[in-house]
């Protein structure tokens, strides 16, 4: 019989350790769900004791999940483990995953402890983490650079202390894959009690080897993956569970192995996560980027005509790219509209479904076929909205290469309208200038991205900026064929979003 692979979603979590992908609320809680429905068997919703704001992220995910366990990570001490439980003790399918590192380096100038303190901190974590839970975790950081005797040794005392998982980081992505296959094969081999326990391993990008290592141990006999959406996550990533999942899938000879995973649900969590976090995927990446399923050269193409399976080893359909799809236009209806959406796995209620179809009239006047991206841009522009106190009522730009940028802006404000008009550098420049002044504020941009989110000339454009006032942080999103509206879109997205936070610092809650 085939082994299942548990697999450990931690894209609320490492995958928020990515530089500029912090959420609120409300958009890890519409992940989650997303998560769920794609089957994940646990999902790690965050790291309670870090900020009040992730504690209540993470409660709420708890009280909304259906079906996947919900984990909070947490260090080896009482307090964190405490504050862990508090925040997940309502979901369906609770777990603790209490971490500590344990290779000489992190021991000598982090933790600054011996090998017998650490075994001792991490023996009491888990045995306070169990006064909870029967579903505990430990992960002993840095594990790929640990001696592996020691390895075996802690594993073993916290199996015998109740750990139901043991987690095999290679915390700076320095395995590579003989290695890190021989690693799992000896911990399997040299555990006292492993029997009784899973072994997990986690794996860092570093190296672009996250995926290839993860593959190894899983062959070498681990039993569950963690992973995030897209491969996000601290430094160069996490390994990627679309990678992951549809390796044992294509090549189930090599690893006879099952998930729960519903690979037709890939495309549209990865497109989700990008468009909430701003973390654009890169075109050529392995499954979810825009070219994974392209061809573009002759030789390719006539194979491709002759028979896909000449250069596809898997079909589009399989990780939810459709091909032969209904096509959106001016023309359509509500009820077109509506399951598109639901085939792309929104379940919007029947107000936010009139307010999408609104701006998606609009956006049909302008743009001929309205295509999954595009819907993507108007769902979360529209129905991400977190909170609105101002908004765009008309813009006015001169550019070009013989007058001076110059922008006219009308705001609205809490409902009064003021407009403005004023210069820049350049005409996004004068928008945001324009924007600031006549809105009284003063935000530092510390990024501005654009992409181009379909192809052709009449393509949306989606604009990420993220900006900052005083201790507050806030990502911006825009989408339009005009990126100049695009931009002014998401600087206001992000202006209100700063807003958002400053009133509701503790619970960023409005669930979509
Ligand atoms: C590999 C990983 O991904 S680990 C997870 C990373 N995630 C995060 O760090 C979440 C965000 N972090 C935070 O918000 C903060 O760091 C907090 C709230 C967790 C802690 O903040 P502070 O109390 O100010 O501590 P600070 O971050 O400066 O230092 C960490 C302390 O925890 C200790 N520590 C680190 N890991 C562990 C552990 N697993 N178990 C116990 N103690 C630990 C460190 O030795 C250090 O202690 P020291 O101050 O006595 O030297
Ligand atoms: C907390 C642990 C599992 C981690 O993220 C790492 O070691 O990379
Ligand atoms: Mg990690």
């Amino acid at each position: 019989m085939n082994r299942t692979i548990t697999i450990f979603d931690t894209t609320l979590r490492d995958g928020e350790q990515s530089p500029g992908a912090s959420m609120n609320t409300a958009e890890k809680l519409r992940i989650a769900t997303h998560l769920d429905a794609l089957g994940v068997d646990v999902i790690e919703a965050g790291f309670p004791a870090s900020s009040p704001g992730d504690f209540d992220a993470v409660s709420r995910i708890s009280e909304t999940v259906k079906h996947a366990e919900v984990a909070a990570l947490c260090r080896a001490s009482e307090g964190d483990i405490d504050r862990a439980w508090e925040a997940i003790k309502d979901a369906k399918k609770p777990r603790i995953h209490t971490f500590i590192a344990t290779s000489d380096i992190h021991l000598e100038y982090k933790l600054r402890m011996g090998r017998d303190e650490v075994v001792e901190r991490a023996v009491a974590a888990v045995s306070h983490a169990r006064k909870y839970t029967e579903n505990v975790e430990f992960s002993a950081e840095d594990g790929s650079r640990t001696d592996p005797d020691f390895l075996c040794r802690i594993f073993g005392a916290v199996i015998e202390a109740g750990a139901t998982t043991v987690n095999l980081p290679d915390t700076v992505g320095y395995a590579v894959p003989s290695e890190f296959g021989e690693l799992v094969r000896h911990v399997m081999a040299n555990t006292p009690g492993m029997e009784n326990a899973t072994l997990s391993v986690h794996c860092h990008n570093d190296l672009g080897l996250a995926t290839a290592n993860t593959l190894a141990a899983i062959a070498a006999g681990a039993g569950q993956a963690e992973v995030t959406i897209n491969g996000i996550g601290e430094r160069a990533g996490n390994t990627a569970l679309e990678e992951v999942v549809m390796a044992l899938h294509t090549r189930p000879g090599t690893f006879p192995m099952e998930t729960g995973i519903d690979t037709t649900r890939i495309h549209a969590t990865g497109r989700l996560v990008s468009s909430i976090t701003g973390i654009m995927v890169q075109p050529n990446k392995a499954i979810v980027g825009a070219n994974a399923f392209s061809h573009e050269s002759g030789i390719h193409q006539d194979g491709m005509l002759k028979n896909p399976m000449t250069y596809e080893i898997m079909r589009p359909e399989t990780v939810g790219l459709t091909t032969n799809k209904l096509v959106l236009g001016k023309l359509s209806g509500r009820f077109a509209l509506r399951s598109r959406l639901e085939e792309m796995r929104y379940n919007l209620t029947e107000e936010e479904l009139n307010t999408v179809f609104e701006s998606f009239k609009a956006l049909a006047d302008r743009k001929k076929e309205i295509v999954d991206e595009d819907l993507e841009a108007l769902v979360t522009d529209v129905v991400l909205r977190s909170h609105e106190v101002y908004t765009l009522e008309y813009l006015h730009v001169t550019s070009g290469t013989t007058v001076y940028p110059m922008a006219s802006v009308r705001l609205g404000i809490n409902g009064k309208v003021k407009q403005g008009a004023f210069e820049g550098n350049g005409p996004i420049d004068a928008v945001f200038n324009t924007i600031a002044k006549i809105a009284g504020r003063e935000p530092e941009l510390l990024r501005f991205s654009i992409g181009a989110l379909t192809g052709g000339t009449d393509a949306q454009g989606e604009v990420t900026v993220r900006m900052q006032e005083g201790d507050y942080v806030s990502l911006g999103r825009g989408a339009d064929p005009d990126i100049i509206t695009a931009s002014a879109k998401a600087y206001i997205n992000g202006l209100n979003r700063l807003e958002y936070f400053k009133s509701n610092p503790v619970t960023s809650c409005d669930v979509i």
